[in-house]
């Protein structure tokens, strides 16, 4: 079902009837950030063409539903925001959120502050890669990091879980590919320090086609046997 038909230059955007039950009082938010990226979203790189007529159920809306796997009052990272996704439908979907968006595009990164200006949205936004020391050195632990189209499981939890408080979540929105890869990348995950990774969808009875995450808790790593071996000698 189709509400409001939003005009924009060449562009016109009908509001699905999901939105509202999305995004609540926000939805006009949401309206002006599906404005923003048709408007310059494929002239400045950060979408496809094809994109533009299905911003709303495959960008904004498929993104905002993660937060049903976020606590109330999270702090969230979101690695590898690019245009703003799934950080920025997520932020006004759910304004307890405390989120960071993290990107190493410079140009990137210039469109992601313009969009938290335009929209008045709290968000802080973060040039960097998740890896790096100084970003770990920089940002505070986050009870959540998200990540959308960023990197296979594997990396992903590599790069992800060291900024991920202790029994604080990684949510990776992922594609059909999501069971396959947990089973290809389940011992890297462990390995990364994540418990067992969790398949969930969210948005059902919502959206046409609710969207798929890849939960993984951040599990106390065990030490290696011989470091902990020598600790016990020492306190002996
Ligand atoms: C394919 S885009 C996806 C952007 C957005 N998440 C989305 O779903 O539209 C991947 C993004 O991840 C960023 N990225 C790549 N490696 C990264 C890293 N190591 N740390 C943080 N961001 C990274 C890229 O600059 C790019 O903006």
């Amino acid at each position: 079902m189709r509400s409001e038909s939003v005009g924009l230059g060449g562009f016109e955007s009908t509001t699905p009837a999901a939105a509202a039950a999305v995004f609540g009082d926000q939805v006009r938010q949401a309206e002006r950030f599906v404005e923003l990226l048709a408007e310059h979203g494929v002239e400045r790189g950060l979408i496809g063409p094809r994109e533009v007529d299905r911003l709303w159920e495959r960008h904004v809306l498929n993104s905002a539903v993660i937060g049903e796997h976020i606590p109330h009052g999270a702090r969230v990272v979101d690695v590898g925001s690019g245009a703003g996704l799934p950080g920025v439908p997520l932020a006004i979907a759910r304004p307890d959120l405390d989120i960071v968006l993290l990107e190493p595009m410079a140009r990137r990164v210039e469109w992601l502050s313009e969009v938290a200006g335009t929209l008045g949205l709290p968000l802080a936004v973060v040039r960097g890669r998740a890896e790096e020391k100084a970003i770990r050195q920089q940002l505070d632990l986050a009870d959540v990091v998200t990540a959308r189209a960023v990197a296979p499981l594997a990396r992903l939890a590599t790069w992800c879980l060291p900024l991920v408080r202790s029994s604080g979540t990684l949510v990776a929105l992922k594609g059909a590919s999501a069971a396959e890869e947990i089973e290809r990348d389940r011992a890297a995950v462990k390995k990364a320090g994540g418990g067992e990774p969790r398949l969930a969808e969210c948005g059902a009875g919502v959206l046409e086609t609710p969207s798929t995450v890849v939960v993984i808790e951040r599990v106390e790593q065990r030490k290696p046997e011989r470091s902990r071996r020598r600790s016990g000698a020492r306190s002996r």
